[in-house]
């Protein structure tokens, strides 16, 4: 699986911590397309970077980073084909992906510590879409980013 990750200069710690984690997994291949420092910078430039892997297919998923973690999974839920769920605990994240299809993962480095962070990123990437009735769901939110 590969996967995206960015974030502002408000979660940089945050993204170091979450590429430990996802070093665990074998299978997991992590693109990091920055911030990498404290300088600041605009968190929607980083959403659309994540996000452009996720819809061209590059990224099976992406996860995205800033202070709060609003503002950039705002961003990232404009971009089209995009699902990104703002998650501060570890049910919200696994039902994230097996009800929602979310394709983006977003969290706040001034919100969350390192350990509940590592344990939401694992609940993402270990779960899966259970279709059924959540595919018809689904469906409809992309109807709508249709119109
Ligand atoms: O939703 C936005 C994020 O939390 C940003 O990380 C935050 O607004 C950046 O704030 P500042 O420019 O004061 O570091």
């Amino acid at each position: 699986m590969n996967i995206t990750i960015g974030s502002d200069h408000g979660a940089v710690a945050l993204k170091d911590e979450v590429k430990m984690v996802l070093k665990e997994y074998e299978d997991i291949k992590v693109t990091d397309v920055g911030t990498f420092g404290t300088e600041s910078v605009d968190y929607p430039d980083i959403a659309e970077k994540v996000c452009a892997d996720v819809t061209s297919g590059k990224a099976d998923l992406g996860i995205v980073l800033c202070g709060t973690g609003i503002g950039i999974s705002i961003a990232a839920n404009k971009v089209k084909g995009i699902r990104c769920a703002l998650c501060n605990d570890v049910y919200s994240a696994k039902k994230a992906r097996e009800h929602n299809n979310a394709n983006v993962l977003a969290m706040g480095g001034r919100v969350l510590g390192f350990g509940p962070a590592g344990e939401i990123v694992r609940a993402f990437v270990e779960s899966s879409f259970e279709g059924g009735r959540h595919a018809r769901r689904v469906n409809k939110i992309m109807a709508i980013e249709q119109q």
